[in-house]
């Protein structure tokens, strides 16, 4: 991780009355990271990204984003973020390419080298053959391509993405992980997202969050948590009777002997532990270590 720090927060909290959302968030994301901020329903992701975004104010706490404060940033600033909320925009009557071009229109005095034209944004998330079709007769997926289509307009340095893909086909799907890649590996874009879809994260994010309880419970690659919490892969046989299951990060070798050690095995399976493995895992964990704390 050697980029410019694009995000940083310093003891971020929030609360909603009495309840405490955030509880002493320090996190910076670095250039041309793609980081999955996961969490249960409620854990805070939302209003995490509204508080980067600069549309909701921290109870306390500093947070920056590109070098400023974002309560306090200038339109130019605005124009190098984008933005796909959750929430649907409603703008039934307007025709696909108009409202996209409108958005184009918008960022224009600040267009950045190589942004996108409309109609090749169009093409990109697979609404070229929507552009004159009013948005009120898109299907779900299709209107949230709309939003993502807007939300990368401007060409983006940093782009946050709450649950993108909600409603999109597979197909539209892949496509759009192809695009994410692409941004974050040609076009160096920052992303932020998030996605109750685990293996949605695995695939795109080099870095993953977890929020719980209001703190970050857990940040590292995939891979790395899955060590954290075991071995990267599980290995599971049976001899006569008996089962067993073994976690560890040399599969190929630990089977090796294995079979030389026991040549009665039968059933051999071989499961690398998925990121929902290990969610679930370190968010249990994290829920013991909280109330331990909570106890003493
Ligand atoms: N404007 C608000 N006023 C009061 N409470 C709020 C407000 N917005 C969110 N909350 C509460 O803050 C907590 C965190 O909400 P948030 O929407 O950030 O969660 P989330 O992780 O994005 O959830 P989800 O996965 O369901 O989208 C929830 O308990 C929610 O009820």
């Amino acid at each position: 991780m050697t980029g410019d720090v694009v995000i940083r927060t310093r003891d971020l909290t929030m609360s909603y009355g009495n309840k405490r959302v955030l509880d002493g968030i320090n996190l910076e994301i670095h250039r041309g990271e793609v980081v999955a901020l996961l969490g249960a329903n409620g854990a805070g992701k939302t209003t995490s990204i509204e508080i980067l975004e600069g549309l909701r104010s921290p109870t306390s706490g500093s947070v920056e984003v590109l070098g400023v404060d974002p309560l306090h940033a200038s339109v130019e600033h605005r124009a190098k973020i984008g933005v796909v909320l959750q929430s649907w925009r409603d703008h039934a009557r307007w025709r696909v390419r108009e409202f996209l071009h409108h958005f184009f229109v918008l960022h224009a005095p600040f267009r950045p080298e190589g942004g996108w034209e409309v109609d090749e944004l169009l093409e990109r998330v697979g609404l070229a053959d929507k552009a004159r079709s009013r948005i009120l007769s898109l299907s779900g997926g299709q209107r949230r391509r709309l939003d993502v289509a807007v939300g990368l307009i401007g060409k983006p340095e940093l782009l946050f993405l709450d649950e993108p893909t909600v409603g999109f086909d597979p197909h539209a799907r892949r496509e759009f992980h192809e695009l994410m890649h692409e941004l974050a590996d040609v076009r160096e874009t920052t992303i932020l997202l998030t996605t109750h879809d685990l293996a949605e994260a695995e695939r795109l994010a080099d870095r993953i969050l977890i929020l719980h309880a209001g703190r970050i419970a857990a940040d590292g690659s995939a891979d790395a948590l899955a060590r954290e919490v075991a071995g990267t892969t599980e290995v599971r046989w049976r001899i006569g009777q008996d089962r067993f299951v073994h976690a560890t990060d040399a599969a190929t070798r630990f089977v090796r002997e294995l079979l030389t050690r026991e040549p009665d095995v039968e059933d051999l399976e071989i499961r690398r532990t998925t990121l929902e493995d290990t969610y679930l895992t370190m968010v249990a964990q994290h829920s013991a270590a909280a109330a331990e704390e909570a106890a003493r």
